[in-house]
């Protein structure tokens, strides 16, 4: 790829005026019809952004009869929810009808994703534009760029360094699971079997390892229960996920790790305390994430 791009607010201003309108009259549509496309679209932008940079690669298929799997089917891709991509085909198809050929589809994946997080309840910010759709897609991309769920503050700070992304960033943007779901697979170790000793994770409040145990068992599970990362507000993008945090009760391993590292805990209890701090600093982390460009 070429030299960093300069993104802009009104880049499309001459040429798709009406850009923001389309795209919102697609998002609003989708939020009140499935509500899942919300959480779904802003974890497809982020998986979109940190591998490569956003350009849309997340977005682009398998060639049938390819050896070559595009990202959508790596193994850490695979949970994606269908509504996420529903949403940007549909505001993309829109798009086209009224722009012909002028706007990528990564913009309007960063402007949707702004859309969501703005109708869950959470902060409207600006979304600079000019992104430009990359050709290449390689699941193999994939695994090195994208963080998991048993990672430990080590290992995230370090990746989002690599993007650019600093420790209070990675504390901000973890905010967005304010809203959706993890299937059992994700945390289920935690509940059982805590790194090899048989007895669960300690970080975990009793009652909410009692409900996460009805819905995952030990083994032999349906696959497709999933669990709301915010046990309070799972639908309503506000600051909850810390004081959960400070509650012990978080999801995933990689969420409570945020509360128990001394370079982020102090980050978590703030967001707890200050909704608005919340959500100035996510409008912010969000410009920054959606401005990766490899
Ligand atoms: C910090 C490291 C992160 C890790 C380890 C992580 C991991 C995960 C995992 C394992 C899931 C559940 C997938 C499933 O079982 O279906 C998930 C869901 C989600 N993640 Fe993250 N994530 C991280 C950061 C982020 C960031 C930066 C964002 C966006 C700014 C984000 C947004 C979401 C959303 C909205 C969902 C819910 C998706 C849905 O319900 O469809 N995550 N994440
Ligand atoms: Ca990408
Ligand atoms: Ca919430």
């Amino acid at each position: 790829k070429t030299a960093r791009r300069q993104l802009s607010v009104d880049y499309y201003a001459k040429s798709c005026p009406q850009l923001e309108q389309l795209v919102g009259s697609v998002t609003s549509q989708q939020f009140k019809e499935t509500p899942v496309s919300g959480p779904a679209t802003i974890r497809l932008f982020f998986h979109d952004c940190f591998v490569d940079g956003c350009d849309g690669s997340i977005l682009i298929s398998t060639v049938p009869g390819s050896k070559v799997l595009a990202e959508k089917d790596a193994m850490d891709n695979k949970d994606l929810r269908k509504e996420g991509f529903e949403s940007i085909t549909k505001a993309k198809a829109l798009v086209e009808s009224k722009c012909p050929g002028i706007v990528s589809c990564a913009d309007i994946l960063a402007i949707a994703a702004r859309d969501f997080v703005h109708l869950a309840g959470g902060p409207y910010y600006q979304v600079k534009k000019g992104r430009w759709d990359g050709q290449l897609s390689m699941a193999s991309r994939v695994p090195s760029n994208l963080p998991h769920s048993n990672y430990t503050i080590d290992q995230l700070i370090k990746l989002f360094n690599a993007k650019g992304l600093t420790v209070e960033d990675l504390v901000v943007l973890s905010g967005a699971h304010t809203i959706g779901f993890a299937h059992c697979n994700q945390f289920v170790s935690r509940l059982y079997d805590y790194h090899g000793t048989k007895k669960p994770d300690p970080a975990i409040d009793p009652r909410l390892l009692k409900a996460l145990r009805m819905s995952c068992p030990h083994s032999g599970g349906n696959t497709d229960i999933v669990v709301p990362f915010d046990v309070t507000t799972p639908f309503v993008f506000d600051h909850a996920y810390y004081a959960n945090l400070e509650g012990k009760l978080g999801l995933l391993s990689s969420d409570q790790a945020l509360f128990l590292d001394p370079r982020t805990k102090s980050l978590v209890q703030e967001f707890g305390k200050d909704k608005l701090k919340f959500f100035q600093a996510f409008a912010v982390a969000m410009d920054k994430m959606g401005s990766i460009d490899f």
